[in-house]
């Protein structure tokens, strides 16, 4: 199966093309200068065209949640625009097409865990162009699953994971905001679920395999949870480790405002795909020794 997917460096890319070989999928990324989401549409179909995929991925987004904020035109291009281009594409190629997504869709005012009908409403410039891309992918094809994730850490990239240990190599205290919930999840987790759901799609065309789905690790954590899980694993394995403070989301002023609580009931992509994630301390704990014992895998990139 030949796998294509859009940007070559994202953590979910990355993960992709790492599982691929393992997997027996031909994975192969297209990305910035050949693939330029800002760039006009035909221009992207006939990039993707020429990729000749079996399915796609659709992986590359403006992911700066802050930066959003500033250059919302600009984040509208690439989220909006771009993943509709993305699914013009695959729709002219008839293939299938998996798009990513997101928690930070959800305003947070739930008291329990989100699901896929729950009503969207998110509270910065990056969920509400991502929400706008879901909803323009799936009016320019049919044959799409949108796959909304969370919290994505990996040994690539830039991710909540590595800041923790890059702050953590100059300063023995740090302040965490733990009154947001959510459900961290690795990329690499993320990359064999897509794959899994990808060959669904190819095999059946069950519209219960369409349409959105919640794709994240099963249990939930704050972000200090998770800082302090990172630094517990670190700790044990001589790599950079810290002290955690336990702060409010007042106490940590940001441009864009996140939800409070966007975990996701991921029962539906169970039931209809099969697919059920490890929970997240495993995981994470994975990534942690990855990248204490890798020094490439420190760098941002
Ligand atoms: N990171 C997270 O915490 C979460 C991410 N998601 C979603 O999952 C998906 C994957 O995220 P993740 O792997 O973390 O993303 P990253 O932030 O790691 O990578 C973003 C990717 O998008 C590419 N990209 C950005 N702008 C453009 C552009 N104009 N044209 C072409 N490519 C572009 C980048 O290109 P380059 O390779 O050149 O750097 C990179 O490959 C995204 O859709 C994201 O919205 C959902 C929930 C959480
Ligand atoms: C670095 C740092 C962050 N924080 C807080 C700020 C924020 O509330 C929270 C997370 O900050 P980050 O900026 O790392 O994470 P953020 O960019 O909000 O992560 C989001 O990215 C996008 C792409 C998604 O789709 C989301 O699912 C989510 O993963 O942690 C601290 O409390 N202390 C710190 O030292
Ligand atoms: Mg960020």
């Amino acid at each position: 199966m030949r796998v294509v997917v859009t940007g070559h460096e994202g953590q979910v890319a990355r993960s992709l093309k790492r599982l691929g070989q393992l997997s027996g999928h031909e994975v192969v990324t297209i990305g910035r200068p050949e693939l330029d989401l800002s760039a006009p549409e035909q221009t992207i179909v006939a990039a993707l065209s020429s990729a000749r995929p079996d399915f796609i991925v659709s992986a590359a987004a403006y992911t700066a949640v802050d930066q959003a904020e500033e250059e919302p035109r600009f984040a509208e291009a690439v989220n909006v625009a771009g993943a509709a281009a993305v699914a013009q594409a695959a729709n002219r190629i008839g293939v299938p097409l998996l798009h990513l997504s997101t928690d930070y869709v959800f305003d947070g005012r739930k008291s329990g865990p989100y699901r896929e009908d729950d009503a969207p409403n998110p509270t910065g410039i990056y969920g509400c162009t991502k929400l706008d891309g879901e909803r323009a992918v799936m009016a320019a094809h049919g044959d799409v699953a949108v796959l909304r994730t969370a919290w994505v850490y990996s040994p690539f990239g830039r991710n909540f994971v590595k800041t923790m240990l890059q702050l953590a190599a100059d300063r023995s205290q740090l302040r965490v905001v733990a009154d947001q919930v959510g459900n961290p999840t690795g990329a690499l987790d993320i990359a064999a679920a897509v794959l899994e759901a990808g060959d669904n799609l190819v095999r059946s065309t069950d519209p219960g395999l369409r349409g959105v789905f919640h794709l994240a690790a099963p249990d939930e954590a704050s972000w200090a949870d998770l800082a302090e899980h990172v630094f517990t694993v670190s700790g044990l394995l001589g790599g950079p480790s810290a002290s955690v403070v336990r702060i409010a989301t007042g106490d940590f002023p940001t441009r864009a405002r996140r939800p409070a609580n966007s975990r996701l009931d991921c029962s539906r992509i169970a039931e209809r795909h099969g697919i059920r994630l490890s929970p997240w301390r495993a995981s994470v704990a994975n990534v942690v020794a990855e990248l204490i014992q890798s020094p490439n895998a420190k760098a941002p990139k």
